[in-house]
């Protein structure tokens, strides 16, 4: 996260710490930090960092696989206008913002009574300003340096910086406790990390486990899976997905994500959500994507709770991730997602028509998505697949006003991280651009994976914020070769022997 200027808080623990009234007048001597510049390109370079330093032992990095080494994930986006200009394709009809669940966001306070208490107090002069000329960011008191003005742009503004370094001035400690329990945390962050926090529903961010025992008894949570990024735990009949943000060292080897990534990322999650919306006159709908139940932002070290689910994970499957040893401060993005089931990895597949549906339901859910938002995966791989068992005999795709129903054979998928994902909102394309993560496409030659991100760069051309559909296309290809050469169905001996038949009656060996 950027520098973050929490005045409310000092002020107040300064408050306390003299013991109320006696004024104190006490010396800055530090100049504020420079705020880190967190532009795209500049996420880029530390991308190259970071693969600079990714086949050294640096930091004991645990994570070396090529596949799941995406360091660099500057998700940007363009305005839907611009991109219409550059691009002889369709704008998508304009839909209505992304869902925040009902009765989640909180309501944002009023400020009435304390704007019209400093419109009262306006007529005081509280600080004397005395600019250096030299250095027209800092203002000079002596030999000390002080740091810069927030943009806080009030009264307000005037009266923290004067309480802060002047305690003899300004009105009693009383307008400090107007705010304390309003404002403060506001002051704390930056704009990013505001914004990832509105679309969340969020003031400030939630506590740990309160957040998680909304779903079950803590000590029933269990790790179920993990990724270069997340941590998947199963929180009753739900998924957690963890992914610690903002913090200024490596997670698994990897610069860890900011939150304007995240940001975009939420927007996405709730964009695909749309489409589990099967309203009469819905022209696109699928059950195909996980469906997203929640997302909160949460604050502070992993829970012993949490902790001890890892470990036992780590004891069972070997855990690629680093332990996590997570500061007070550190921030993370709490994905709340429906149990999908196991991944096509592990999942193990009864007979052809399992594969067949599995093979139908992912094929029309990105019709159906790319037909809503110009939707493309652009990263899916048998992780990110997963299967999960029920009675359901078919399943409702409505495909640009088509009603299709599929059958399941027992089986439905769902389709997870959208990280790499290219999506056209109606207001704003998200993508992220691949061009800054070239070791991406040097994956082992012959690789079906590798191979693929590297057809999408020839599809592309590196032009990633652009609309590609059969960046899908590869995508199911390769769907196709993994259960072709990869997967193997348990077949019964009479079967077998059906197979054998048939294939002799078609005149095939
Ligand atoms: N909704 C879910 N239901 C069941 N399991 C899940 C769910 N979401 C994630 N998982 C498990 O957690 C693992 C990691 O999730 P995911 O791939 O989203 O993380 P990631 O950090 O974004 O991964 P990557 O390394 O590909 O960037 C998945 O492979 C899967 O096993």
């Amino acid at each position: 996260m950027g520098e973050r200027v929490d005045l409310w808080s000092e002020v107040i623990k300064s408050e306390e710490e003299e013991g109320g009234d006696v004024p104190k007048i006490e010396a800055v001597y530090q100049r504020r930090k420079k705020p880190e510049n967190k532009s795209s390109s500049e996420a880029v370079n530390l991308g190259w960092l970071v693969k600079g330093t990714r086949t050294s032992s640096i930091n004991g990095l645990k994570r070396d696989s090529w596949a799941r080494s995406l360091s660099t994930r500057g998700r940007e986006s363009i305005a839907v206008r611009a991109y219409a200009n550059n691009q002889p394709q369709k704008k998508p009809a304009r839909r209505k913002k992304p869902p925040i669940p009902k009765g989640k966001v909180e309501k944002a306070p009023d400020f009435q009574k304390e704007k019209e208490y400093f419109r009262d107090i306006d007529a005081f002069e509280l600080l004397e300003e005395s600019p250096s000329p030299n250095k027209p960011s800092t203002w000079t008191m002596g030999e000390q340096v002080v740091p810069e003005m927030p943009h806080l742009s009030t009264r307000l503004e005037k009266w923290l910086i004067s309480k802060k370094f002047n305690h003899a001035c300004g009105p009693s400690s009383t307008l400090s406790k107007i705010f304390e329990n309003s404002i403060s945390t506001h002051l704390d962050f930056d704009k990013s990390f505001l914004d990832l926090l509105s679309a969340c529903g969020q003031m400030q961010p939630s506590n740990f486990m309160e957040a998680l025992s909304k779903f079950c008894e803590p000590d029933s949570i269990v790790k179920i899976g993990e990724g270069t990024y997340g941590e998947a735990f199963r929180t009753g009949s739900s998924v957690c997905k963890i992914v610690p943000i903002d913090g200024d060292f490596r997670v698994n080897g990897e610069v860890q994500k900011r939150a304007d990534e995240l940001h975009e990322e939420v927007i996405l999650s709730w964009t695909l959500n749309q489409l589990r919306e099967f309203e009469t006159e819905a022209q696109n709908s699928c059950p195909a994507f996980i469906k997203t139940q929640d997302i909160k932002v949460c604050q502070g070290p992993y829970d012993p709770i949490l902790i001890k689910a890892w470990e036992e994970w780590d004891d069972l499957h070997g855990s690629e991730n680093d332990h996590p040893d997570f500061p007070e401060k550190q921030c993370y993005v709490m994905f709340v997602l429906e149990h999908g089931g196991k991944d096509l990895e592990s999942f193990v597949l009864l007979n052809f028509d399992e594969a067949r549906s599995l093979l139908v339901q992912v094929t029309a859910g990105l019709a159906v998505a790319e037909a809503a938002f110009e939707f493309e995966h652009r990263d899916l791989h048998w992780g990110n697949i997963l299967l999960s068992r029920n009675n359901s005999c078919t399943l409702p795709f409505i495909l640009e006003g088509k009603q299709i129903s599929i059958k399941t054979f027992g089986v439905q998928i769902s389709i997870i991280d959208f990280t790499l994902s290219r999506i056209n909102t109606g207001e704003k394309i998200l993508f992220l651009d691949l061009t800054s993560d070239p070791y991406l496409f040097k994956g082992p030659k012959g690789d079906k994976q590798a191979e693929t991100y590297r057809k999408m760069k020839a599809v592309t051309e590196d032009y990633w914020e652009g609309s590609f559909a059969r960046t899908n296309v590869l995508w199911l290809i390769y769907l196709v070769d993994i259960l072709l050469t990869k997967k193997s169905f348990e077949r019964s001996s009479k079967k077998r022997k059906r197979t054998t038949v048939t294939k002799e009656a078609d005149g095939e060996v």
